[in-house]
């Protein structure tokens, strides 16, 4: 016999470990061999509005362009791709992104800190501050303070989120 639950599940997702693991899913979706990036913009209600991971513009070729991170500038993959970050802006819902968060693998380059700042972004949630102390992000930063754009590092409350698509194996 099953017992019976008298009270409501434990171990549920926190809603600051759900909108980053959706960022870390999109970020799967990334072609770019050495860092996959998600991004997860949330409204004031709670409600995933935009999506977006690293890759090349529509129509330009996953397989044409070079994905390389050293060379003559044209060779990299710098002047093609497009930041997790840009494309969540992006491919939002039509409507208004102001009072919205981010939810971002990593800390926000300063393009996209301006896209995010003119979209009307309040907050920015980050787990990787892997480029800390570059200009870029340096540049990202003095935007967001002085834009009044709260930033803050996510400390998970789960560590690992494990998603099985398969009932076997
Ligand atoms: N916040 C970010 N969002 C992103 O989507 N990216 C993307 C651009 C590149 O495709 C990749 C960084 O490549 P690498 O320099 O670590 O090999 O991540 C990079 C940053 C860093 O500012
Ligand atoms: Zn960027």
């Amino acid at each position: 016999m099953q017992a019976a639950h008298s009270g409501k599940r434990s171990g549920y997702l926190s809603w600051d470990d759900y909108f980053m693991a959706v960022a870390l899913l999109s970020a799967q979706r990334s072609k770019d061999p050495s860092t996959q990036v998600g991004a997860c913009i949330v409204n004031s209600q709670k409600r995933i509005v935009g999506v977006g991971y690293n890759g090349f513009p529509t129509g330009c070729s996953d397989d044409t362009l070079p994905w390389s991170r050293e060379g003559d500038f044209i060779d990299t993959k710098y002047p093609y791709v497009c930041h997790a970050e840009l494309n969540a802006v992006l491919n939002s819902v039509p409507g208004n992104l102001t009072g919205c968060a981010i939810y971002t693998a990593l800390f926000p380059c300063n393009e996209c800190a301006k896209v995010i700042i003119q979209a009307g972004i309040r907050e920015v949630v980050y787990l990787s501050d892997k480029y800390a102390g570059t200009d870029s992000v340096r540049a990202s930063r003095h935007m967001f303070e002085q834009a009044g754009v709260a930033c803050r590092q996510l400390e998970p409350a789960n560590p690992v989120v494990t998603i099985r698509l398969s009932e076997n194996g």
